[in-house]
């Protein structure tokens, strides 16, 4: 499965651990920055990974900044993204098995161990379909 990842200046330290989990694990990463802990602005790489996912040329997309809100905001801009900001495992499974939720918001504030179980339960869960679909379908505007 392809990953695209991207984080703001918050967000780098802990998208260095995520893209390392993520190639252990076999997964193929885009890294589109940020780079460095300088300054950055999160909707410029949000923008980046909504894209990849939107277009096909990443299955999923990780993001990351402070609290995770602005990347979820800005990526919930493009059509065909379902990004969802998580803080705990638990959600990290709903969101896939009800929302199919196609981005995985971070916020750095949140803790490196706990973002990890996010990361790991929302990469091994999957979509239930059923009535969820129907309700995704509305959310995509292809019904209503
Ligand atoms: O969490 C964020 C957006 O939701 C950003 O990481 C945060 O706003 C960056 O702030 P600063 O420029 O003060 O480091």
């Amino acid at each position: 499965m392809r990953i695209a990842i991207g984080n703001d200046h918050r967000g780098y330290e802990l998208k260095l651990k995520i893209v390392e989990w993520l190639k252990s694990q076999g997964y193929e990463v885009t890294d589109v920055g940020a780079f460095s802990e300088e300054s950055a602005d999160y909707p410029d790489f949000a923008a980046k990974v909504a894209k990849a996912v939107a277009q096909g040329q990443a299955e999923r997309g990780v993001l990351i900044c402070g609290t995770g809100i602005g990347m979820s905001m800005s990526a919930n801009k493009m059509p065909g993204i379902r990004a969802a900001l998580v803080y705990k495992p638990e959600y990290a499974a709903l969101t896939r098995m009800h929302n199919d939720a196609n981005v995985l918001c971070l916020g750095e504030m949140n803790g490196d161990d706990l973002n990890m179980e996010v990361l790991k339960v929302f990469m091994g869960t999957q979509f239930e379909g059923g009535r969820h679909q129907r309700r995704i379908d509305k959310i995509q505007g292809r019904c209503c």
